[in-house]
């Protein structure tokens, strides 16, 4: 099997005028972003500018905290279909399969195979799935996070036996098993080596196409690499959204431009 993805397109999310917070504190005040279907948009910033609040406010993650408050729209936008995220009556655990997220370290479940690992969102989204389709699937999403080869004579072994940046690409393969239309991507390499954090930026570039990305990263030479969009946040608002390429050598915002030439943050 080719170690590429084949899935239809999918939707684009649209953040319009999102305020987050937590009791009294304002994070996000008011931001707007379209993270274009099938496509990566960085977001990149200073320490604590929100990014990963934004993330968080997309699959709705954020509101697990007891403080936590959200104000805004966030779409998911197939046209003619618009879903919003926060609609009354979502179903907030199919929402989360749909907006796949990875995180900073790895978090594969440390007591579970790597079969089970990558089965285990299938399994809650499909109870009683027959053996043989939960075995192709499991091996549909190991291939398609470039993983399939290093794990296929040892899926009854314990997540744990894997490396960091293996750890990080069972993590993707687990959330691309239930075929989600978006992955959020919360610095998915600042653990990593650099050869794996390699593997992991050739992945996601070759996700492009299938899956809609949102990457927070610090590193602005893994944003120009592999993204399409980035989008510069400052105290809670987007100051510039631009092609990556132009962000980079011809910022239009002041702000923008101090923050990529490295003047702040
Ligand atoms: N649970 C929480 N309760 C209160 N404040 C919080 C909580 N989580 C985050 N914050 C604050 O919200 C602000 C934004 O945090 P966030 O993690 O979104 O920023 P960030 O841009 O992702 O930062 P970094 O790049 O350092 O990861 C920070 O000042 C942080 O201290």
């Amino acid at each position: 099997m080719a170690e590429s993805s084949s899935v239809p397109r999918s939707p684009a999310v649209q953040i319009e005028r999102l305020s987050a917070g937590f009791g009294p504190r304002n994070v996000l005040y008011g931001m707007s972003l379209t993270a274009e279907a099938g496509r990566v948009t960085a977001l990149i910033g200073p320490s604590g500018c929100g990014k990963s609040t934004a993330l968080r406010c997309i699959n709705r993650l954020h509101e697990r905290d007891a403080t936590a408050w959200v104000r805004g729209v966030v779409s998911l936008v197939d046209a003619p279909r618009v879903s919003d995220v926060y609609a009354a009556g979502t179903d907030v655990s199919a929402l989360r399969q749909r907006i796949g997220m990875v995180f900073q370290y790895p978090t594969p479940f440390v007591t579970q195979s790597i079969f089970d690992n990558v089965a285990a969102g299938v399994r809650v989204g499909q109870p009683g799935i027959a053996r043989a389709r939960l075995e192709q699937a499991v091996e549909e999403a190991l291939v398609r996070a470039g993983l399939w080869r290093e794990v296929a004579d040892r899926l009854r072994s314990s997540a744990m036996a894997l490396s960091g940046g293996q750890q990080q690409r069972l993590c993707i393969a687990r959330a691309l098993a239930v075929h989600p239309d978006v992955l959020l991507l919360d610095e998915p390499t600042a653990s990593l080596d650099p050869i794996a954090t390699q593997r992991i930026e050739e992945l996601l570039y070759d996700l492009r196409g299938s899956v809609t990305m949102l990457l927070v990263t610090h590193n602005m030479q893994q944003a120009a690499r592999i993204s399409d969009t980035t989008a510069v946040l400052l105290d809670g608002l987007i100051v510039e959204c631009a092609p990556t390429r132009q962000l980079f050598t011809t910022p239009r915002d002041s702000r923008a431009e101090a923050y990529v030439m490295g003047r702040f943050g």
